[in-house]
C-alpha cells in the first residue's frame, strides 16, 4: 500500500534522525574522547606529547580525524596512544566514560554497548580490575546525569583483548568475573592483517565454556578468511565492521535477489550474524571508497543483520546521527529502514532478550512512531 503523503517516505531531516531513538553496538571508549578533554587531561597530567598544542582543542579534534584518515587500519590505529595516554587514571577513566554516555544521550542513543582494552590503562598503576570499576562508575554516573536532564540511555560496557598481545584469556577472565556488574562482553581488536582470531582459541572456548557473549572485529583490514575464522573456529555472536563479506557475494541482475551468495556469505545472513558496520571509519581506513559505494546498501537490500555504528567518534569526527544522515542521503533510507537498523542493533545486543524485547517495543518502535506520524499534524496533509 503506498501512503497517502509522500512525507513518511522522504529522507528524514537532521533533526528528525537526532531525535530518532538509536542503538549502538560498537563504539571505542578511547575512541570517543572530546577534544578538549584530551586536551585538558593531557595538561592536568603533563603529557607532553600531543602532536597539536594543548590549548588548541578545536585543532587537536581535526588533527586525530585527518590522521586518521590515513587509508590504512594500522596507521588509523597510531592515534590510540595519544588517548591512551591520557586515561591512566581512575579519575580520568571516569571522566571520559561519563562524558561518552552523555554525548550518546545527547545525540539519541537510548542503549549503547562501549568498548576499550583494560590492558591499555595499566601504566598508571592500576589494576585490570580497578580499570573497569573506573569505566562503570562513570557510565553509572553518565546515566544518571543524562536521565536527570530527561534522556534515558542504557549503558553495557565491553571488554576488549588486542590482538597482537597474549592477553586475551585474562581479558576474558575478568569480563566473565564482571558480567553481571556492567559489562555485558567481550571483543578482540587491533591490527588485523597478520594476527588472526584463532591466537585466540582459548580465550573464546573460555567464554563459551561460561555461556558469556562475544564479538570479534573481522572483515575490515582482512578478507573472508578472517570472518570465517571468527565464525567457524571462535564462534563470535557478532562481527566488527564484517565489511569485507561482500567479497562471497557476485552482484548478477539475473540472479533471483539481484545476487548471488557464496557459502560463507548465505551463512552470516541465514544465521542471523549481525553485522557491526561503521561506514566513516571504513571510509578512513580504506576498507570502502564511499557511502555510496559502502557495501551496507547491498546487504540491507539482501537482508544481512546489518547494524550501524560510529567505531571511533573522535577519530572520525562522527556521531549515531551523522552516521544515519550519510546513510540517509547516500540510499534515500527512510525512517522505516532507520527503525530497521535500530531494531536488528536491539535484537543483536548483549543483553537478555525481556529487556531487547521491552527497549524494542516499549522504547524504539514508539518513538519511531510518533515521528512517522508528524506529518499528520504538519499542516501538510490538509
Ligand atoms: O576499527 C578498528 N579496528 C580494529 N581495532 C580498532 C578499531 N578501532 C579501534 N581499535 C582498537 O581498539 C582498541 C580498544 O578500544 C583501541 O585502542 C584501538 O587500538
Ligand atoms: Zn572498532
Amino acid at each position: 500500500m503506498t501512503r497517502p503523503s509522500a512525507s513518511p517516505s522522504r529522507v528524514p531531516t537532521p533533526e528528525q534522525i537526532l531525535r530518532a531513538p538509536k542503538v549502538l553496538l560498537h563504539d571505542h571508549l578511547d575512541g570517543g574522547l572530546r577534544p578538549a578533554t584530551v586536551a585538558e587531561l593531557a595538561a592536568e597530567q603533563g603529557y607532553a606529547n600531543l602532536p597539536v598544542p594543548a590549548d588548541d582543542p578545536e585543532a587537536l579534534g581535526r588533527w586525530f580525524r585527518e590522521a586518521a584518515d590515513s587509508g590504512s587500519l594500522e596507521r588509523y590505529l597510531e592515534t590510540f596512544a595519544h588517548t591512551c595516554a591520557v586515561m591512566q587514571t581512575r579519575d580520568a577513566l571516569a571522566r571520559v566514560a561519563r562524558e561518552a554516555v552523555l554525548d550518546l544521550a545527547a545525540d539519541g542513543v537510548v542503549y549503547a554497548e562501549i568498548r576499550y582494552a583494560p590492558e591499555q590503562h595499566l601504566e598508571g598503576g592500576l589494576t585490570l580490575e580497578q580499570v573497569v570499576e573506573a569505566v562503570n562508575d562513570g557510565f553509572r554516573e553518565g546515566e544518571r546525569r543524562a536521565a536527570a536532564e530527561g534522556r534515558r540511555i542504557r549503558v553495557g560496557a565491553l571488554l576488549t583483548a588486542m590482538r597482537h598481545a597474549a592477553r586475551s584469556l585474562e581479558i576474558a577472565e575478568l569480563a566473565n568475573r564482571y558480567r553481571d556488574r556492567g559489562v555485558v562482553g567481550f571483543d578482540i581488536a587491533g591490527a588485523e592483517a597478520g594476527h588472526p582470531p584463532t591466537r585466540h582459541l582459548d580465550a573464546f572456548e573460555y567464554l563459551k565454556r561460561e555461556n558469556n557473549h562475544f564479538t570479534i572485529h573481522a572483515g575490515e583490514a582482512f578478507g573472508l578468511p578472517s570472518i570465517w575464522q571468527a565464525l567457524q573456529w571462535c564462534g563470535a555472536d557478532r562481527l566488527g565492521h564484517g565489511v569485507r563479506i561482500i567479497d562471497d557475494i557476485e552482484v548478477d541482475p539475473k540472479a533471483p535477489e539481484g545476487a548471488r551468495l557464496g557459502r560463507l556469505a548465505a551463512y552470516v545472513r541465514d544465521r542471523r550474524v549481525p553485522l557491526e558496520m561503521c561506514p566513516t571509519s571504513n571510509l578512513q581506513t580504506g576498507a570502502a571508497e564511499s557511502y555510496e559505494r559502502h557495501p551496507i546498501g547491498l546487504l540491507r537490500g539482501l537482508g544481512f543483520r546489518v547494524t550501524v555504528n560510529t567505531d571511533n567518534r573522535l577519530m572520525s569526527g562522527t556521531s549515531m546521527s551523522r552516521e544515519f544522515e550519510e546513510l540517509a542521503r547516500a540510499f534515500d533510507y527512510t525512517l522505516d529502514d532507520l527503525q530497521w537498523f535500530t531494531v536488528n542493533a536491539m535484537k543483536s545486543a548483549f543483553i537478555p532478550f525481556n529487556e531487547r524485547l521491552a527497549m524494542i517495543n516499549d522504547v524504539i518502535k514508539p518513538r519511531y512512531a510518533e515521528l512517522r506520524s508528524e506529518w499528520l499534524f504538519a499542516g501538510e496533509s490538509r
